[in-house]
């Protein structure tokens, strides 16, 4: 019987043949928390009685959440996060370093083939180069720090066949926020996603880790593009499934009516076109997360607002995913574009998009943002709105103070 990408990845891990439905324990090659869920999780592996964690080799604390420290409270649960990673030997990327999911693909982590816990929901991220990666709780995660195992049940999968180029404009992103209108916010919940077809082989890291990240929207247990077109700085074993794999259900698109799409308040699969939106004002943009806060989603906004100015009643804030990112688009002027045209810079981390400090919205604002959830209160207001749209979404809204469609502003046919 042939197997899914993440039957395959689970059976080697088992050290036998499962398939989905099956429960089994699995070896787990890395595990990760961020510092929102770390803490807890130090503090049920000792409460376990853990002294030592498996191997400090195989796991990295990020302090990314809340960074740096808006509080006391805060800066304490930081440093125990630094004591225990110097104390046990583990990797610890502290302040300013990147979003942790970011860090886990740049820092080779996470890596085709491999099964990766992290307490943390979108840890699904990594289903873009190929590995069954998983969010967990933090006593969850303490269990594999002691062990170096998890339990799971295999998932099943819903194939999604994207074929035809995407239009001008239109981006991974809004891809997505297509197929999270579809399926909706549990209807994949506990199985895998599997992308394939022409569309996903000639998609950029970049635009396959925005991708994968909105598995969880589905409530997918994982979510994987075909490595199919993926090149990594390294050398790495495709993973595919097999030709006779059984899928749940299967669903093609069309890539090419596509159009720019936006996830209205209060959830990110209350997602319509663009064009069926009115032209609402808006109060603060927000560029960055796990799922869009990379150099290329920096290179769409600089695309739009290359020597323009955000729109005088609008805050536009950007947080790179990584130091890494930062860096590049410092060196090749994307910064310097974007802060010319008034955009504000944040260390790189989560803040704004999960509420923590940096940009919280006032009372009754609209907030345009490239993140994946936009639920009553996500962003730290709960008397305020959020539109889930693509990098150039927000910056063409930036741009002209209100919601405007970037393939218009692309083409030429809006004024600023
Ligand atoms: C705060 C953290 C536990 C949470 C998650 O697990 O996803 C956050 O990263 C999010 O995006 O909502
Ligand atoms: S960027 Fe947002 S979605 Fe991603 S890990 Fe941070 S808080 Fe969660």
């Amino acid at each position: 019987m042939g197997q899914t990408i993440v039957e395959k990845i689970v059976s080697t891990h088992a050290g036998k043949c499962v398939h989905a439905g099956d429960l089994t324990v699995v070896d787990v090659d890395f595990l990760m928390a961020s510092d929102t869920t770390a803490p807890l999780a130090i503090n049920a592996f000792k409460n376990m009685g853990g002294q030592r964690i498996f191997d400090p080799t195989k796991m990295a604390l990020v302090i990314d959440h809340a960074s740096p420290a808006p509080n006391q409270r805060i800066a304490s649960l930081h440093d125990l996060m630094r004591e225990f990673a110097n104390e046990q030997g583990i990797k610890l990327y502290d302040v300013g370093d990147g979003i942790c999911h970011q860090l886990m693909i740049e820092n080779r982590h996470a890596r085709p083939g491999q099964l990766v816990l992290g307490a943390d929901s979108h840890t699904c991220t990594y289903g873009a180069i190929g590995t069954f990666s998983t969010g967990v709780g933090s006593t969850d995660l303490a269990g594999a720090m002691l062990t170096g195992r998890t339990w799971l049940k295999v998932p099943e999968t819903i194939l999604i066949k994207i074929n035809g180029s995407l239009p001008k404009g239109v981006s991974a992103k809004d891809l997505v926020l297509h197929v999270v209108g579809i399926i909706g916010i549990q209807g994949a919940t506990y199985d895998a996603i599997e992308y394939t077809g022409t569309t996903m082989e000639d998609l950029s890291l970049d635009s396959r880790m925005t991708i994968a990240s909105m598995s969880i929207e589905m409530g997918a247990k994982a979510g994987f593009i075909h490595t199919k077109g993926l090149s990594l700085p390294y050398e790495f074993e495709h993973v595919l499934p097999d030709s006779d794999a059984t899928y749940k259900q299967i669903i093609d698109i069309d890539a090419s009516t596509v159009t720019s799409q936006v996830a209205v308040p209060h959830s990110p699969d209350n997602v319509v076109s663009i064009e069926n939106l009115n032209e609402i004002i808006i109060h603060q943009a927000f560029i960055g997360s796990c799922t869009n806060g990379r150099l290329e989603d920096l290179h769409a906004a600089a695309e739009i607002l290359k020597d323009k100015r955000v729109h005088p009643n609008v805050r536009l804030i950007i947080a790179p995913a990584s130091r890494k990112v930062f860096l590049d688009a410092l060196q090749d002027g994307t910064v310097e574009t974007l802060t010319k045209a008034g955009a504000t810079f944040l260390p790189s981390g989560c803040g704004p998009c999960v509420g923590t400090h940096l940009g919280i919205p006032g009372n009754n604002e609209v907030i345009v943002s490239s993140t994946n959830r936009n639920f009553l209160g996500r962003m730290g207001n709960r008397n305020s709105d959020i539109y889930l749209g693509s990098p150039a979404f927000v910056a063409a809204a930036a741009l002209r103070g209100k919601i405007t469609n970037p393939q218009k502003l692309l083409e030429g046919v809006c004024g600023s």
